[in-house]
């Protein structure tokens, strides 16, 4: 074991503590890592770091970010690597209820009742966009750009001042696949597209004609190995109620101070993907079940690692190099184990060890043959055991099932979490999620229960029934036809699902820990609806209101107001709550909503609320508690705040209810 200050820690913010709590050791499979040096627990922040090399994802414009960028430059770069690369499968791809994927989908327009025109402009829109992105475009273009930070090419731009300048030995200390050292790299695809690329790069583009091609290769086998993607929000909408106009009153000053990588409300967050390599942080071992977070914060320009559960001494640090978002699958949330591991092998060069990686891959539980139950699971062998009846037979649903299922999935999910959602696809997503449920092909088998599929349609389901229906066509018309009852029951078993990863698996098999930050951001965006919802109609909005009438108005709109039509009313009179009792402006422009009027919740939604309220309350705050303890963050404490006084609120609602 070597100590950390053997080594340069001149990109650590946090030198004492890291060198308090870590020790640099050679494992038998991670190689080089960070261990614990004490025990550490959920909170302690062990690294905080600035990034040795900061780029855009995807440059658009020549800025300072990227001074070498030029438009004819990029499109080359592109078409260069889409050249050497194989094409990929995209999700967007829907097919109908019932229909196989080899059918024809011809009669889409009839199935959704959406003009062609319309559809066919999202088609081209679709089409762009599987262009502009693939698996290695624009990650080995921008990769390829920001190497000329490092080397510039003093013979054309003479006049573009360096970002800064790199120490010749600055990438030395980064792990990469070298076919020197190790042969067997010369024969792995991404490592031969990537030399491909280089010299073909290398050979017609003049910017890099000072360029010494193995060394370029280097890097961005580097940035692929070693280097984190950040999400760093762009520009925010304007809230639309008063409630989150007020919650953004408070917000906004503190934000501009300090930010999390992960955002609020991702519907209203424009999103830059930024690549960071960091020299520290490259060093710590990847985990599908880690026991460390990350995050960025762009004030301070450092990458965060805080520890989220128990380690002692001598345990390896981890964090996760996959993905930890609901959009992505091989990442935490969404996918198989399978998944992951080819991930890893293509985009990281390794074969994952990590505690998951070897246990029984409980995401994918599939329905048993014999006893019919959703508790057949598969090893790392790819043997499957059924855990009820212990039978090793030959499960249902995997296979092409398990592909248009997953395919569905995320082409619905991406959709509607990148606002591209449109009628049709709304049209669809209701009697095809439900299908999935239940086909109504009886050779079809439906989703598993305990299969991560079955969660990502329940959270589509409680988003559709709670969010964009009322949203489309009217809370009144939802209210009517149940959905937000139905909606809030999907609610939580989706959350309860991920409640498992949050208190982790207490199956005697499971040797793994769950991923309760993935699933506590990934669980947010149905929580932050049903928080909204509940908010919203425990509210009694017309209980400080005037009436205003407008004298063209007639006498025998004055009676059209109804509680099921309230929005549609609201659209046509011009019925509105005071202000100045909505607002109480103090000396600062300091503004605090008004104590609202409190009203009942409907009966049949009081169950599924108070049991997501426990569950957010007892198991999701207080982990959120220890690990934002030493470090606070603005974003998280203001999802904490809704939480407390959404849970406040249907105690004091639900007894209303109960008088
Ligand atoms: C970012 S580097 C980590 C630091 C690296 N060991 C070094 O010496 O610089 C990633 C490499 O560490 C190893 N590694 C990390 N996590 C691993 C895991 N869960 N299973 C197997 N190998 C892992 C793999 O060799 C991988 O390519």
């Amino acid at each position: 074991m070597t100590s950390v200050d053997q080594y340069n820690l001149t990109t650590v913010i946090n030198k004492e503590e890291f060198k308090d709590y870590v020790f640099v050791k050679e494992l038998e499979v991670e190689g080089r890592s960070l261990v614990a040096k004490k025990a550490l627990y959920p909170g302690d922040v062990v690294l905080i770091e600035e990034p040795l090399i900061k780029y855009d994802l995807k440059p658009t414009c020549r800025s300072t970010k990227s001074p070498y960028f030029s438009k004819k430059l990029w499109s080359s770069l592109m078409a260069i690597v889409r050249e050497h690369e194989e094409p990929v499968e995209h999700f967007d791809d829907f097919k109908k209820p019932g229909k196989t994927d080899n059918e024809d989908d011809d009669d889409n327009d009839s199935y959704s009742g959406y003009s062609s025109e319309e559809e066919s402009e999202d088609e081209e829109e679709e089409q762009d966009e599987a262009m502009a992105d693939s698996d290695f475009c624009p990650g080995v273009p921008a990769a390829i750009l920001a190497y000329l930070d490092i080397h510039p090419p003093t013979h054309v731009y003479s006049k573009i001042r360096p970002r800064k300048s790199f120490k010749s030995d600055d990438f030395d200390f980064f792990y990469y696949p070298d076919p020197q050292q190790e042969p067997k790299w010369a024969d792995h695809k991404t490592y031969q597209l990537v030399r491909d690329v280089v010299h073909r790069v290398v050979k017609t583009e003049p910017l890099f004609s000072h360029v010494d091609a193995s060394d370029l290769i280097n890097f961005v086998l580097k940035i692929y190995c070693n280097a984190h993607t950040v999400a760093l929000p762009r520009a925010r909408e304007i809230p639309t109620h008063s409630h989150k106009k007020y919650r953004r009153e408070i917000y906004k000053p503190k934000f501009a101070e300090n930010d999390t990588y992960w955002g609020e409300d991702e519907n209203e967050l424009v999103i830059t993907p930024t690549i960071t390599l960091l020299r520290w942080g490259s060093k710590m071992a990847h985990s599908c079940t880690p026991n460390l977070f990350l995050r960025f914060e762009p004030v301070s320009n450092a990458m965060v690692f805080t520890v989220i559960r128990p380690l002692e001494v001598g345990e390896p640090l981890s964090f996760s190099y996959l993905p930890e978002d609901d959009l992505s699958v091989g990442g935490l949330i969404c996918g198989t184990a399978e998944d992951r591991r080819n991930k890893l092998e293509k985009f990281k060069f390794f074969t994952c060890s990590c505690e998951s990686c070897m246990d029984w891959d409980w995401s994918r539980g599939v329905l048993c043959k014999k006893c019919n139950k959703s508790e057949n699971y598969c090893n790392r062998q790819g043997i499957w055991k059924c855990f009820n009846c212990q039978n090793l037979n030959e499960p249902t649903f995997i296979g092409d099932r398990e592909k248009s299922v997953t395919r569905v999935l995320m082409g619905f999910a991406s959709r509607i979490y990148n606002n591209r959602i449109n009628q049709s696809v709304l049209g669809m997503l209701e009697p095809y999620l439900f299908d999935l449920l239940n086909p109504a092909d009886e050779s079809q088998v439906p989703v598993p229960r305990n299969h991560w599929t079955y969660g990502i349609i329940h959270s589509l389901l409680a988003t559709y029934h709670l969010y964009l229906f009322p949203k489309a066509f009217g809370k009144g018309l939802a209210d009517r036809l149940g959905l937000f009852e139905m909606g809030l029951k999907e609610a939580l078993t989706y959350i309860e699902l991920f409640n498992g990863s949050i208190v982790h698996h207490n199956n005697s098999e499971s040797v793994s820990h769950g991923n309760p930050m993935a699933a506590f951001f990934a669980g947010w965006r149905v929580l932050h609806i049903v928080i909204d919802l509940v908010m919203e109609t425990t509210e009694n909005k017309y209980a400080n209101a005037t009436y205003e009438r407008s004298d063209s108005e007639s006498d025998s709109d004055s009676d059209s107001d109804s509680d099921s039509d309230s929005d549609s009313t609201e659209d046509k009179a011009t019925i509105k709550p005071k202000q100045e009792e909505i607002l109480v402006t103090k000396d600062h422009e300091e503004t605090t909503p008004a104590e609202p009027e409190l009203i009942s919740l409907p009966q049949e939604w009081i169950e599924p609320i108070t049991k997501i309220s426990n569950i957010v309350t007892e198991e999701w705050i207080p982990l959120i508690e220890q690990v934002f303890k030493h470090h606070q963050s603005p974003v998280v404490d203001d999802m904490r705040r809704q939480i407390r006084e959404f849970a406040e609120r249907v105690e004091k609602t639900s007894k209303l209810t109960q008088n």
